[in-house]
């Protein structure tokens, strides 16, 4: 058991605050969105429709009997909340309830012409064709003939900036992409990680995985130069099962990425060849667990997945939603050891993370008295800050 005093569950139901503002701004964006990139007939515009209101003004409702995922959300608290404003339940709870219900309204788990049609796919698929990508893969051919250690740590940079790259963050902020980043990180236990990771390992990676495009490509990159280096023998990647958080990647976004790098010439093509034989030989496999869509903290994992991640080297948990769910959705002092709230996990585990919510741990106090007096609390949630954090 941590020995820190727990913290309140964020909640989104203080005006002005972020979570109510992703409760009351960034969904409906997001349905108008998606509303206008697929050509959807009547009855998905009456369910769009429906949540719309339902999501800002309404309460949760049940599931109808025969929803296959009934079970799964009975367990995940769905009793418990039924009846009540989406604001005033946890507001981890509630954004993993508006992606299951958006999926519904334009049909993806309905058998018939939609189902399994990603409704976020125009906007990951123009992300992943950009100019931008072209350019981060191009830039690889100057890394080549660096030594190795240097290779892994611009990989290892490359990966924790990519968190950038999130589109449901870009679309409650257009601004976000442009604003200059603080390159210093605000916590920074790289040191530790390569530790864990030393070259001639035998043990096995797991990253849990977050944004498709721009995010995993450097993810993927980091997995291949970890196996070509033999930092590790295998490496699993985990992700959605089904579209989340806008652009958090699927097995088909997995798809996209690698054959991006296959296709591309020069250095980011060998990256891509390593990782396409990892696969056929199964020294990359990926997953795609129901709990990685999960309205849950971590710390409530269940235990199959509790006794994969047992057996890790090392877990890299990428992103701001999964650092959330790492140390607890909850008003945190910013002080509290990280080591503490992540006492539970299975196994070392480093956070690789942009912060874009309220949530953070594990600072020193200097750091955060530097941050509050330069931006008051704008560093927390404006993307440009960063951090990397070991639990050994
Ligand atoms: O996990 P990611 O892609 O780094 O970020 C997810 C995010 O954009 O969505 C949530 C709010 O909707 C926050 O956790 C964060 O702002």
């Amino acid at each position: 058991m941590p020995a820190t005093p727990s913290a309140p569950v964020l909640l989104a139901d203080e005006p002005g605050s972020f979570p109510h503002s992703v409760l009351a701004e960034r969904h409906p964006a997001i349905i108008r969105q998606v509303r206008e990139a697929f050509p959807y007939g009547p009855a998905q515009h009456r369910a769009l429709d429906a949540l719309l209101a339902n999501c800002t003004k309404g309460v949760i409702e049940p599931l109808p009997t025969d929803a296959p995922d009934q079970d799964r959300w009975t367990a995940w608290g769905l009793p418990e909340y039924t009846g009540r404003s989406w604001f005033d339940v946890p507001w981890l709870w509630s954004e993993s309830w508006f992606y299951r219900q958006l999926l519904d309204a334009v049909g993806y788990f309905t058998p018939g012409p939609w189902q399994g049609i990603d409704p976020f796919r125009p906007f990951k698929l123009a992300e992943l064709d950009g100019p931008e990508t072209d350019e981060e893969l191009a830039a690889l051919d100057d890394l080549a003939n660096k030594p190795a250690d240097e290779r892994g740590r611009a990989l290892l940079h490359g990966s924790l900036w990519g968190n950038r790259a999130d589109l449901g963050f870009r679309l409650s902020d257009a601004s976000a992409a442009d604003a200059e980043v603080a390159p210093a990180l605000v916590a920074d236990d790289s040191e530790a990680f390569w530790s864990l990771l030393p070259p001639a390992g035998a043990g096995t990676l797991h990253l849990i995985a977050d944004n498709a495009g721009r995010e995993l490509i450097p993810d993927l990159l980091l997995i291949a130069h970890l196996l070509d280096e033999g930092h590790v023998r295998r490496a699993v990647l985990h992700l959605k099962p089904y579209p989340y958080y806008v652009s958090d990647a699927t097995t088909a976004d997995f798809v996209d990425a690698l054959r991006k790098l296959t296709g591309a010439s020069g250095a980011a093509a060998g990256y891509g060849r390593t990782l396409w034989s990892a696969t056929a030989d199964g020294t990359l496999t990926v997953r795609a667990h129901p709990f990685a869509a999960a309205p849950l903290p971590f710390s409530e994992m269940p235990d199959d997945l509790r006794a994969e991640l047992a057996t890790a080297e090392l877990t890299v948990v990428k992103g701001d939603l999964n650092y959330r769910r790492l140390v607890g959705d909850r008003r945190w002092p910013p002080t509290t050891p990280f080591q503490d709230v992540t006492a539970y996990f299975p196994g070392p585990a480093a956070a690789l993370r942009t912060l874009k919510s309220d949530v953070i741990t594990g600072l020193d106090a200097d750091t955060e008295t530097a941050l509050v007096a330069a931006e008051g609390q704008r560093w927390r949630t404006g993307g440009t800050h960063a951090l990397l954090q070991v639990r050994v």
